[in-house]
C-alpha cells in the first residue's frame, strides 16, 4: 500500500485524512501542519510536528504521495522542489467542500443514531411487549416490557435464537408461513396470560427479512374479568336468597329511602314495591319507631325490636344493621320476622313436646297440679326426696298420681339422664316377676333364654326403678328386694354370682302395708327399709277445691289430644263434679271429662250437665250386671264354660264402670289385684276406660 503524507491539517486536510482512514486505500504515513492544534494533527494522533513554513525536511524516503491541502504559495514552491514525489494538490475550496460533505455525513450518522435511539425509546416506552427477529430467527430487538413479561434481560435475549428466549414462540414459524397471526391468547411458562400478534417483515420484492411479535399482558384483565364473573355469581346468589327468604327484607339508602324489598316483605306488610321503593323508611310502620332511621342515625345495629307493620298492623320482630362500605354509611338492611308465624310454630313445638313427653311417659313437677295444703306438702316432700338417694314410698289411692310423682322425682334427680323403669308388681305372676326383676342365668328354668337375661334392676342401673303396687310382692321377692336395698346387689334367678347395681327405688302402694305386716303378708324389715321417706298423696275427695283447676288443665290436655276446642265447664256441671266423691280420683275425673268431650258437639264450647254421665256416690254393680246379662247367656254349654263366660262379662262390666281402674274393679269384686290381672289375662279382656 502506498504511503501518503498529508500536508495541511486544517478542515480540508482532516477531511481527507478521515476519508483515507476509512477507505484504507492509501496508508496515511504523516500529517503535517505548522499549527500543532490543527484538527487533522489532533485526529491523526501522529507525532506533533510544527513545520513552520518549511516542511521539506520531514519528507522521508518512504512517502510515495504527498497530498497537499493548502492554498499557501510557499507550499506550492516547496512542492515544485520535491517533484520526484507524486503530488496531489487539492485546492482549499475543494477541501472545504469535502470537509463540508464529511460534516454532513457525520450529521446524517448522528441523526440516524438519534432516530434509532428515539425508536428504542418509543419501543421501551410502550406498554406492549415487542420482540423482533431477523430472517434467521435471531432476536434483534427485545423491549423493556418484553423483558418484564418474560423475566429475561435484553442482554440475554439479543442475538439468541428466539425459541431459546421464549420457548413457546411461534415467530420462527411466521418466517415460513409469512402469515399474520393476530390476537392469539397464550399462557407463558411463568403463568402470565398474554395476547399476542405476530407479523412477518416482508420487503417490497417479497423477501422475508424478519418477523416481530407485539404482546399485551392480560393477566390482570383476565383476573379482573374472573372477579367480575365471581361477583356477578355472588350477586345472583344473593338475589335468589333475598327473593326466597321467608323473612321479610327491606333495604334503605343512606337517606332512609327504600331501595329493595323481597316478596316476603310484601306478604307480611301488605305493601308492594311501588309503595316502598323511593319512599321514606317510615312508610311501613303502623306502631313504633322506624328502626332503619335509628340505625342510620346511630350507625349501630338493633335486634329483636317488636313493632307492628303495614295496614294490617302485623306483629313483627325486627333486626336492622347498617351497611357500611369502606367506612362510609350506605344505608341499612332490615330483617322482619312475622310473629304470628313464630307463635303458631311455638304452638306446634309445645304440641310436639307434649307428644314426646307422652311417648316417653316423662312428667316433671310442673305436670303435677295441686294447690291444697296436703298436695303442696306432698309435692314439697317429693322435691326433697328427688335430691336425696333415699328410697321413696308413694302412698295413696289408685289414680291419685303416684306414677306422676315417681316420674317427677326421677326427672328432678341427678339420675334424670339415665333410665326410668316402671314395674307393676301386681300385674305379673310371682315367678315371672322375679325373673323380670332380677334376670336369670342360662338354664334357670325350662324355656329360659340361651345366655340368660338381664333383669330390670340391671337395666335400670344408674337410673330409677318404680315398683308400683309393692304391697303385692310375694314373700320370696320381698326377700330378694331386701337384699337389693341392703347390699346394692342382685343375684340372677338360677345364679350364684352377685351383680352390683346402683338403682334408686321409688315404691308405691295403695294398700295399707302396716295391715300387711300385721297379717304377716309383708316383711317388717322391708317395710322399714322402704318407708324411710313416705309421701302421702291425698285422695281427690279430700281436696275438692282443686277440681276447678284440674278440670281446666285436664280439658286443655284432652283438647290437645283430641283436637278439640272446649273452653271449660259451666257452673251446673262443675257443681255436679264437686258433689261426687271420685273413688277413682284424678284418673276417673280425666276419664269422665274425656268421655263428656266426645259427646259434646263441635259448636259447644262449655261442658254442661247433659254431657256428664250420672255420677252416683254409691254404685250397686251386681243388680245391673245380672239384669243386663241374664238374658244374653248361651245356655247350650257345660256349666264351667257358662260360669267362665258369666265371670268374664261381670269383670268387663265392672272394669268399664270403674273407668278402667283395676284396683277399684278388684275392690268392687272382692278380688286381689293380682287375681284380677290373672283373670283379665285369662279372658283376654280389654280395658275400655280411657287411661
Ligand atoms: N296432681 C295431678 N295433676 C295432674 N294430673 C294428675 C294428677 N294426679 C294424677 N293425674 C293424672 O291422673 C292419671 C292417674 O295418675 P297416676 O297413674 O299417676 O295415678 P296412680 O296413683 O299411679 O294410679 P294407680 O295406683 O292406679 O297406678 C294420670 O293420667 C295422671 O296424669
Amino acid at each position: 500500500m502506498q504511503n501518503v503524507m498529508i500536508v495541511g491539517a486544517g478542515k480540508g486536510g482532516s477531511a481527507i485524512l478521515k476519508i483515507l482512514n476509512e477507505t484504507e486505500v492509501l496508508n496515511v504515513h504523516a500529517v503535517i501542519d505548522r499549527n500543532l492544534d490543527a484538527p487533522g494533527i489532533l485526529l491523526a494522533k501522529k507525532e506533533r510536528i510544527n513545520t513552520g513554513r518549511d516542511w521539506k525536511p520531514f519528507l522521508s524516503e518512504n512517502i510515495d504521495i504527498i497530498i497537499e491541502v493548502t492554498g499557501d504559495d510557499s507550499v506550492f514552491q516547496q512542492l515544485r522542489d520535491a517533484k520526484n514525489k507524486k503530488t496531489i494538490l487539492i485546492p482549499g475550496s475543494v477541501a472545504f467542500l469535502v470537509s463540508k460533505l464529511m460534516e454532513e455525513k457525520e450529521e446524517l450518522i448522528k441523526k440516524h443514531q438519534n432516530e434509532s435511539y428515539q425508536q428504542e425509546l418509543i419501543f421501551n416506552a410502550t406498554n406492549d411487549g415487542m420482540v423482533v427477529i431477523d430472517d434467521h430467527g435471531f432476536v434483534i430487538l427485545f423491549n423493556r416490557r418484553a423483558q418484564e413479561m418474560m423475566g429475561v434481560k435484553k442482554e440475554d435475549a439479543i442475538g439468541k435464537f428466539v425459541a431459546e428466549v421464549i420457548p413457546t414462540s411461534r415467530l420462527p414459524l411466521i418466517l415460513k408461513t409469512r402469515k399474520i397471526e393476530a390476537n392469539q391468547e397464550m399462557v407463558l411458562s411463568n403463568g402470565r396470560k398474554i395476547i399476542t400478534t405476530r407479523i412477518p417483515i416482508i420487503e417490497e420484492n417479497g423477501t422475508v427479512i424478519g418477523a416481530f411479535a407485539v404482546f399485551k399482558d392480560i393477566t390482570e384483565v383476565v383476573n379482573l374479568a374472573e372477579e367480575i364473573t365471581d361477583l356477578k355469581e355472588i350477586q345472583t346468589m344473593l338475589q335468589a336468597i333475598i327473593q326466597s327468604s321467608d323473612d321479610a327484607i327491606s333495604v334503605v339508602d343512606e337517606n332512609g329511602r327504600g331501595i329493595l324489598i323481597n316478596p316476603a316483605y310484601t306478604r307480611i306488610t301488605g305493601l308492594s314495591q311501588e309503595r316502598v321503593i323511593g319512599q321514606p323508611a317510615t312508610t311501613d310502620i303502623s306502631e313504633g319507631e322506624s328502626m332503619h332511621m335509628r340505625v342510620l342515625q346511630t350507625r349501630r345495629a338493633v335486634r329483636g325490636v317488636a313493632m307492628r307493620v303495614g295496614p294490617n298492623k302485623r306483629e313483627v320482630i325486627v333486626n336492622v344493621a347498617p351497611i357500611i362500605v369502606k367506612g362510609k354509611l350506605k344505608g341499612s338492611v332490615g330483617v322482619i320476622h312475622d310473629m304470628s308465624e313464630i307463635k303458631s310454630l311455638n304452638r306446634e313445638l309445645n304440641r310436639a313436646r307434649q307428644i314426646i313427653r307422652t311417648l316417653e311417659a316423662k312428667y316433671t313437677f310442673e305436670d303435677i297440679l295441686g294447690k291444697s295444703d296436703e298436695m303442696m306438702i306432698a309435692i314439697e316432700q317429693a322435691k326433697l326426696g328427688a335430691k336425696t338417694p333415699a328410697t321413696v314410698l308413694l302412698r295413696g289411692e289408685s289414680g291419685t298420681g303416684k306414677e306422676l310423682f315417681a316420674h317427677a322425682i326421677h326427672n328432678a334427680s341427678d339420675r334424670k339422664y339415665n333410665k326410668f323403669i316402671r314395674v307393676n308388681c301386681a300385674a305379673i305372676s310371682e315367678t315371672l316377676l322375679e325373673s323380670e326383676l332380677f334376670g336369670y342365668e342360662e338354664g334357670a328354668f325350662s324355656g329360659a333364654r340361651r345366655g340368660g337375661k338381664r333383669g330390670l334392676f340391671e337395666e335400670a342401673n344408674n337410673g330409677s326403678i318404680f315398683l308400683d303396687e309393692i304391697g303385692e310382692l310375694s314373700a320370696n321377692t320381698q326377700a330378694k328386694l331386701l337384699r337389693v336395698l341392703q347390699e346394692n346387689e342382685i343375684i340372677r334367678v338360677g345364679g350364684t354370682k352377685p351383680v352390683a347395681i346402683n338403682v334408686r327405688i321409688i315404691a308405691a302402694t295403695h294398700v295399707n302395708l302396716e295391715k300387711g305386716i300385721a297379717k304377716g303378708s309383708f316383711r317388717e324389715d322391708l317395710y322399714y327399709r322402704i318407708n324411710r321417706m313416705p309421701i302421702h298423696i291425698p285422695p281427690l275427695r279430700k281436696r275438692k277445691e282443686e277440681i276447678p283447676l284440674l278440670c281446666e288443665r285436664l280439658i286443655q290436655k284432652i283438647n290437645r289430644d283430641y283436637g278439640r276446642n272446649v273452653e271449660g265447664v259451666n257452673q251446673a256441671a262443675l257443681q255436679q263434679l264437686m258433689a261426687y266423691d271420685w273413688p277413682g280420683n284424678i284418673r276417673e275425673l280425666e276419664n269422665i271429662l274425656g268421655r263428656a268431650i266426645i259427646f259434646m258437639n263441635y259448636y259447644e264450647t262449655f261442658m254442661d250437665v247433659q254431657h256428664l254421665p250420672e255420677l252416683k256416690n254409691k254404685q250397686i254393680v251386681s243388680e245391673s250386671v245380672s239384669s243386663q246379662y241374664s238374658n244374653t247367656v248361651n245356655l247350650d254349654q257345660p256349666l264351667s264354660a257358662l260360669m267362665e263366660e258369666y265371670e268374664a262379662k261381670i269383670i268387663q262390666q265392672t272394669l268399664n264402670q270403674s273407668n278402667g281402674n283395676k284396683t277399684l274393679t278388684a275392690k268392687k269384686l272382692g278380688l286381689s289385684v293380682r287375681n284380677l290381672y290373672y283373670k283379665l289375662e285369662k279372658y283376654k279382656l280389654e280395658n275400655t276406660g280411657m287411661q
